[in-house]
This record gives structure tokens, C-alpha cells and sequence, in this order.
């Protein structure tokens, strides 16, 4: 059996055949194959493979007369009409230079078909500059035409996203940008994420794996997951809203140098990667952090939640401080797992519990460093082996009262 938040669409018709009546297309068919297409049915639901995949099968009924098999098509979707949470139209907005420059094939060839079958009518828009999907969402984008977006790219252009849908909504509610006191609006529209990118380490943290498939039958049937946003302020002044991890030292100056290599592909990760490993930069300076309590995990949980919590976390109100040298200061609001870090930096991140997770790396030689990088490539604890055997490295919930969930 399957449950009917799972179908996908149906048809009349014999998929087998390849005929359905609703394609809008005229075909010749012989009285044989009319019959049958007036007699049968088709059922495409979703199917759960292997790691997190999913799959759109289909299921062919037969019934003895054409009005029996009307009235299963029209009571199926009536019943899908009912769902709540299913996107009926989305905004579209694809990088065509994210990654391998695949997303437009990505999303033309595999996911444009089952919206069209789920028929979720589309609004597409090939981005032609970097920031275009941002500057759209912020100023011209009409949102209330739309149950949600969908980014077909990468992190950075996930991030684009965010940035235009929470600057929109949080200036349509007159909240003031620049004050890290300000109350978070949260945002009406939904994001979808069909990775194209490199790394589409927000995808995978969130759904388990990158596949276009998968992702593209998520918004589909209407799954959602909150996520914590956490703003980035300079005294008052706003920087950028942080999703994943907010890196400072190795991971940032990573991501500045990849940056400039973008003509790399995917390999300019692994290539400033080694460059910034080599320099073995610290950074001197001191840490503030406002420690989380009543949260619903720590970061030494054993059980990995992909599930959002929800919940904003209590602060016992006492700044703490760190001072130091660190190699990296990184803070994580969600796992940041990925296929090269299948555990992610920070393994038992809550989604949506309003708390991030504070990683310190103090200085330490470049081979202590490297067993630490190598580490978060592991699939056991990474945190218990490090404090056990390498070096100081302080982990903990953390809201400073500049974050906002
Ligand atoms: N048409 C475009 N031309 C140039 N740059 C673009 C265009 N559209 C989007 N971008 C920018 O490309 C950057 C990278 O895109 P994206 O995140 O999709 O791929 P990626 O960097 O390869 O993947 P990942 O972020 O997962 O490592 C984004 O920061 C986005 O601002």
C-alpha cells in the first residue's frame, strides 16, 4: 500500500503504454488501446531506495468499466487536492554555472517532468550574474504568485536565496536589518533545493543525499524542514545571514582563496584546501559565547537528528570567554555533512533548536591539524577523539544575543 501523501499524481491511462490521456498530445490509438486507456489507471508514487534515495514508480490498475476507473482517477486527486503543504507553483531560479554547469540539464531532463506530472505550474528563470536570484527575490519577484522557491545550484546559490527571500520579508514587516536585536521574520515561502553545485552540503545535511530525483519528489509531496538563520552583524551594521557554518580561519580563508578559482570546478576546494593547509595561519584573538541550556541535544549526542526541533533554546544569561590562538573558529547551525564529510563538522546539530555549535581549534602542529581534518571524513565520534587524544578543543551550544533563530 501507499499512503496517499506519498502519490505523487495519477492518471488515466496505462503508463506502459505510454499513453496517458491527460499529456495533451493527439495520438492515434486502435480501439484496442482506446479501451484500454478507458479501463485503466496510473498511480506514480514515491519509492524509497537505498541511502535516502527516492524514486517515482508508477503502478498501473485495470477495471472492468470506464466509469469505475473515472471515478478512482477523480478520488485520488480530490484527495491530493486536500493536502495541505503541496507547492502548486514555484519560483524557479537556476545557476547555470553552479558545479559542472549541469543544473540546466539537471532540472530540464530530471526534475521539470515530475513537477509537470505533479502539475505544479513553474516560473523559470536562468540566472544571467551572480546575485541575480538575490536581487530578484529582494525587489521585483511578485511572491504573493507563489507557494515557494526553488534554487537549482549549489550552497552559494542556496545562500542567494535566503538572502533575497529573508531581506524581502523581513522589509515587507518593517524590521529593521542592521539591529542584531531585531526579531527574525520568518518567511511565508518555502525554499527547495535541487543540488547543481559542488559541494551541496545544505542538501545533503537536510535530505541525506544529493540527487536531483530525491529532492525534486520532496517539494513535491510537500515536505518541509525549519532551519535556524543566524544574522552576521558588524557593530550595527548588517553582514550576510549564515545557514550552515560560519567559518572563521581555516574554513573561511578556504572558502575566500576557492573563491578566486572558481574556473577550478569542484576541485578548487581540495586545491586551496592544501594551500590553506600548508600556510598553517592563526589567529589570536578572544571568543564571547553565551552558552544554550534546555535544549533538546548537545553536541555530543549520539543520535544524529535530521528532524527540526523548533524550539529556541534558554541562555543562562553569562557571557563566556576563550583566549587564544586558534587555527579555526567555526560555528555550525547544522551539521554541515556532506559526501566528503559524511558525519559533518558538527554530527548531532539540531536544524531548528536556535542554538548553533561553537568549534574551536586551538593552535597545534600541522599534523595534529591534519588528523583533525581528516577526522571530520569519519564516520565515529570525532569530538570524543580529539578531546581524548589530540588537543584542547572546546565544543559547545552557543547563543550569542546577535543570533537570531
Ligand atoms: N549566472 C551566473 N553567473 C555567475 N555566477 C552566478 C550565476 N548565478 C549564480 N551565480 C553565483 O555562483 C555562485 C556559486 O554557485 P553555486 O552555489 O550554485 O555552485 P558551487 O559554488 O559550485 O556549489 P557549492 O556552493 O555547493 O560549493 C553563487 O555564489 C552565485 O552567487
Amino acid at each position: 500500500s501507499v499512503a496517499v501523501s506519498e502519490i505523487v499524481a495519477v492518471t488515466q491511462g496505462d503508463a506502459a503504454s505510454g499513453r496517458h490521456r491527460n499529456d495533451g498530445r493527439w495520438q492515434k490509438m486502435s480501439p484496442r488501446t482506446e479501451e484500454v486507456q478507458e479501463h485503466s489507471f496510473t498511480v506514480s508514487y514515491v519509492e524509497r531506495t537505498r541511502q535516502h534515495r527516492w524514486r517515482c514508480s508508477e503502478v498501473t490498475f485495470q477495471c472492468p468499466e470506464g466509469a469505475l476507473c473515472r471515478l478512482w482517477v477523480s478520488s485520488i486527486t480530490e484527495q491530493l487536492q486536500a493536502l495541505a503543504g503541496r507547492p502548486k507553483r514555484l519560483l524557479v531560479y537556476i545557476n547555470p554555472f553552479g558545479g559542472k554547469q549541469q543544473g540546466r540539464r539537471v532540472y530540464e531532463q530530471k526534475v521539470s517532468p515530475l513537477f509537470a506530472r505533479a502539475g505544479i505550474a513553474t516560473h523559470v528563470i536562468v540566472t544571467e550574474y551572480a546575485n541575480h536570484a538575490r536581487d530578484h527575490l529582494r525587489t521585483q519577484a511578485e511572491l504573493d504568485d507563489f507557494d515557494g522557491v526553488v534554487c537549482v545550484g549549489g550552497d552559494g546559490m542556496f545562500s542567494e536565496v535566503v538572502h533575497g527571500l529573508v531581506w524581502r520579508t523581513q522589509s515587507d514587516a518593517g524590521v529593521d536589518h542592521h539591529s542584531p536585536e531585531a526579531e527574525l521574520q520568518p518567511c511565508r515561502l518555502r525554499i527547495g533545493i535541487i543540488p547543481a553545485g559542488s559541494t551541496d552540503c545544505i542538501c545533503f545535511a537536510t535530505v541525506g543525499t544529493n540527487d536531483p530525483v530525491t529532492s525534486a519528489l520532496h517539494i513535491i509531496v510537500g515536505d518541509s524542514q525549519p532551519m535556524d538563520v543566524c544574522s552576521v552583524h558588524h557593530n550595527n551594521t548588517f553582514l550576510r545571514y549564515s545557514i550552515s557554518l560560519l567559518g572563521y580561519g581555516f574554513y573561511g580563508d578556504v572558502l575566500t582563496d576557492s573563491e578566486r578559482k572558481r574556473w577550478m570546478g569542484p576541485a578548487r576546494y581540495d586545491f586551496s584546501g592544501l594551500k590553506t593547509f600548508l600556510t598553517h595561519h592563526y589567529y589570536e584573538g578572544t571568543v564571547s559565547y553565551l552558552p544554550a541550556r534546555g535544549i533538546m541535544g548537545n553536541p555530543r549526542d549520539r543520535t544524529k537528528c535530521r528532524a527540526g526541533v523548533c524550539v529556541c533554546a534558554e541562555c543562562d544569561g553569562e557571557w563566556r570567554t576563550v583566549r587564544g590562538k586558534f587555527l579555526a573558529i567555526n560555528a555550525a547551525s547544522m551539521s554541515c555533512a556532506c559526501p566528503r564529510s559524511p558525519k559533518g563538522l558538527s554530527p548531532a546539530a539540531h536544524l531548528a533548536d536556535g542554538t548553533t555549535d561553537l568549534i574551536l581549534v586551538r593552535k597545534c602542529s600541522r599534523l595534529d591539524f591534519l588528523r583533525h581534518l581528516l577526522r571530520h571524513t569519519s564516520k565515529d565520534d570525532q569530538s570524543r577523539i580529539m578531546l581524548d587524544r589530540l588537543f584542547d578543543f572546546p565544543m559547545s551550544s552557543f547563543m550569542p544575543v546577535n543570533l537570531q533563530s
